[in-house]
């Protein structure tokens, strides 16, 4: 008997999730899973392409896996208005930081991703698949997010690689996917890469996604992206001394950018915006 009751009383509450989850979550969901399956079967399909042409890993394959990432934004209806691409155009390597609201990033990396650029990845994507053999065969420096020490000695390999190999290097440096509508504090990782190596910094910023992809709300439509590549910053003189104020600086700047591009009203969080 208690077991009949038990399973009335759970009925009356699936019964409008379900329906629920049909209506709206089942699209979202849906959809989330059609871009991971696309992304896994352009990767098997871009391996075999990167391995022909340019024998293993490598930063050139980066440009078949662009032009190959570039295609998703048609079957997801995203397009990508783009400002301020002469700002890549410096000589020798830099670091480029953004912002990072979601795996629908990859498409907005792809879509302005310079030259000779790699990306620092959590080494968890190495397990992904097809599409970690793509971001292998791509050159992406894994790090281990929860061993501070270890990521600072790739980071410091990496400042020499830079120079070395004339690298780019791509940062999310809020860490971690942030769909809030606002910036999360940046880690300081790219900063000290940036004054290892002596390179300038140049931010990239991506509007709000939240007006056509939002987690909480079960919403994955088509929407246009803005988004704005920043004059570089430059690094020569700077020292440890100034990682903190640099941070914070670069953080201001892009938090300013993306209120303005996601047609938001800025609010000034009074907060200091590094990462404690
Ligand atoms: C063909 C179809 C394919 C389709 C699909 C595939 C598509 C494309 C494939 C290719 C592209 C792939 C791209 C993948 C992108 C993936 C993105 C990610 O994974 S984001 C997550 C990983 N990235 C990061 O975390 C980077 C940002 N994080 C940092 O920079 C961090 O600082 C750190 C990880 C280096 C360290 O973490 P943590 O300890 O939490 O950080 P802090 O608070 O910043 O630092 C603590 C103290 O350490 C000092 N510090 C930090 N870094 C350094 C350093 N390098 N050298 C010296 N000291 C350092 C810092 O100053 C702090 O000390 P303090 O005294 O407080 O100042
Ligand atoms: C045989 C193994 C099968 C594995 C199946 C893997 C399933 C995943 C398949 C496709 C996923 C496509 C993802 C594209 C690349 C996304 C990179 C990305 O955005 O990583 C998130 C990372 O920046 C931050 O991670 P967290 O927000 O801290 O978490």
């Amino acid at each position: 008997m208690d077991l009949w009751w038990l399973l009335w009383i759970s009925l009356l509450f699936l019964v409008p999730f379900i329906l629920m989850e049909i209506s709206s979550g089942f699209k979202f969901h849906f959809k989330l899973v059609y871009y991971c399956a696309m992304c896994l079967l352009l990767s098997a399909l871009a391996a075999p392409m990167c391995l022909l042409t340019n024998g293993g890993r490598t930063v050139n394959n980066m440009r078949i896996i662009s032009r190959v990432v570039r295609t998703l934004k048609y079957f997801f209806g995203v397009r990508f208005e783009v400002k301020g691409l002469e700002n890549f155009q410096i000589d020798g390597p830099c670091v480029i930081i953004s912002n990072h609201q979601s795996i629908l990033d990859m498409m907005g990396l792809m879509e302005i991703l310079p030259d000779r650029c790699v990306q620092i990845a959590k080494k968890e994507l190495m397990y992904a698949g097809s599409v970690g053999l793509i971001t292998y065969l791509g050159g992406v420096i894994y790090i281990n997010r929860k061993r501070t020490s270890d990521a600072k000695s790739i980071m410091a390999a990496v400042a020499q690689a830079m120079i070395s190999d004339n690298l780019k290097v791509w940062i999310y440096p809020e860490g971690t996917r942030n769909n809030s509508g606002d910036l999360l504090p940046f880690k300081k990782g790219a900063f000290h890469l940036a004054l290892q190596a002596q390179v300038p910094i140049i931010p990239v910023v991506y509007s709000s996604l939240t007006s056509f992809y939002n987690q909480k709300k079960n919403l994955f439509t088509g929407g246009t992206v803005k988004v704005e590549i920043l004059p570089k910053i430059d690094t020569s003189g700077l020292t440890e001394n100034d990682i903190t104020d640099l941070t914070e600086r670069c953080h201001q700047t892009m938090r300013q950018v993306f209120f303005r591009l996601s047609n938001k009203p800025y609010e000034s969080n009074g907060q200091s915006n590094c990462a404690q």
